[in-house]
């Protein structure tokens, strides 16, 4: 395969990263098989590859993680120790990773000559997207390297509009949360093109036409939101796949550029405006509590220098900074 992308150089003037890509999706979407298909594809064009497993409950994987959260957690062993059923245990075993992620960053800051870094999640996408757990690797990811997020899509199972519907509502929540470029990759096209996707995306009257085959309230409802979402599909990137033909890679370095740049041009300014703006909230914080231990202490002053026999009795006193209370009968004591 060629190379079909000259990486540009990063618009700050910070040395160029590894590109970050975090690999979610429906239980059974492919994001396994996906990773380990680019892992290759991208190798085979010349790139560096890192990856990086997450789901502590899979039992196969057909690639070696350079990092995988089951060599540092038991899923297994969490849940018969705690008690826990299986999602539990997931969440359990994310928690405990999150605790030691700084290590990971320290392994992955130092992977200098990388040029991806490719991110398996667990099957059950809500234990990452919605766990606090999944916001801190994402959070902690995002702000050392350029991170996209791609979201796979079961091309075959989104015939089904609904289906589809819930899968690009999905999407859309996991933009929001993240507050990260996304992408979509519509896979397994090796079964059905997914050029019924493209349409219903770009014209609302195509799915309206398979919906008015049913008059249900779930038909109008889905209408309704393919109206709402038109905004977000029309600034939406996405690529059509097989991670088993590998039809469609040709495009996909592209596509990665492509959510780099969003990423260096919108989210990380963005990132940054946030980071100063909870940095000066607490600046701010530190220099009122600063204000009124200065006017406290100012206060007191004033107090000693009107009453200072009254304030030298009644002051406490102190031993390396604590106050120490004395009893009734052990007043005339040398308690030190
Ligand atoms: N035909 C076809 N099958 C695929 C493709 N990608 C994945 N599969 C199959 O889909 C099934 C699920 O793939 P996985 O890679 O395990 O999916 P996953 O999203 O990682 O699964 P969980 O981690 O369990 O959610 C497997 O049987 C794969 O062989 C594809 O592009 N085409």
């Amino acid at each position: 395969m060629t190379d079909p992308v000259q990486p540009e150089p990063s618009s700050s003037s910070l040395p160029r990263k590894p590109l970050v890509l975090i690999f979610i999706g429906m239980a059974g979407s492919g994001k396994s098989t996906l990773v380990d298909a680019i892992r290759l594809s991208l190798k085979a064009n010349g790139k560096r590859v890192y990856t990086i497993n997450l789901d502590p409950a899979v039992t196969y994987l057909s690639y070696r993680p350079n990092i995988d959260i089951r060599d540092t957690v038991n899923y297994k062993t969490v849940m018969s120790q705690y008690t826990l059923g299986p999602n539990g245990a997931i969440l359990t075993s994310l928690n405990f990773f999150a605790t030691k992620f700084d290590q990971v960053l320290q392994i992955l800051e130092k992977k200098t000559n990388m040029d991806y870094i490719l991110i398996d999640t667990p099957g059950q996408i809500e234990m990452f997207t919605w766990s606090a757990s999944g916001q801190i690797l994402t959070d902690a990811l995002a702000s050392s390297f350029p991170t996209v997020i791609n979201y796979i899509i079961d091309t075959p199972r989104s015939q089904n509009p609904a289906t589809f519907m819930s899968n690009m509502l999905y999407a859309c929540s996991v933009m929001y949360k993240s507050k990260l470029p996304l992408q979509l990759l519509f896979n397994k096209v090796d079964i059905i093109p997914s050029q019924f996707i493209h349409d219903w995306m770009n014209d609302s009257d195509k799915l309206q036409s398979v919906l008015d085959q049913d008059d249900s309230y779930m038909s109008t409802l889905t209408h309704s939101m393919s109206l709402v979402l038109e905004e977000f599909y029309s600034t939406l990137k996405h690529a059509s796949v097989s991670a088993l033909s590998r039809e469609g890679f040709e495009q996909l370095e592209t596509l990665f550029e492509e959510g780099r740049k969003e990423y260096d041009e919108v989210f990380f300014p963005l990132m940054e405006e946030m980071k100063q703006e909870r940095q000066k909230k607490q600046d701010s914080q530190q220099s009122k509590e600063f204000e009124k231990v200065l006017a406290d202490y100012q206060a007191e002053k004033e107090q000693r220098e009107i009453e200072p026999e009254k304030e030298a009795a009644e002051r406490p006193i102190r031993f390396v900074g604590v106050p120490v209370q004395l009893g009734k009968e052990e007043e005339d004591e040398d308690v030190f």
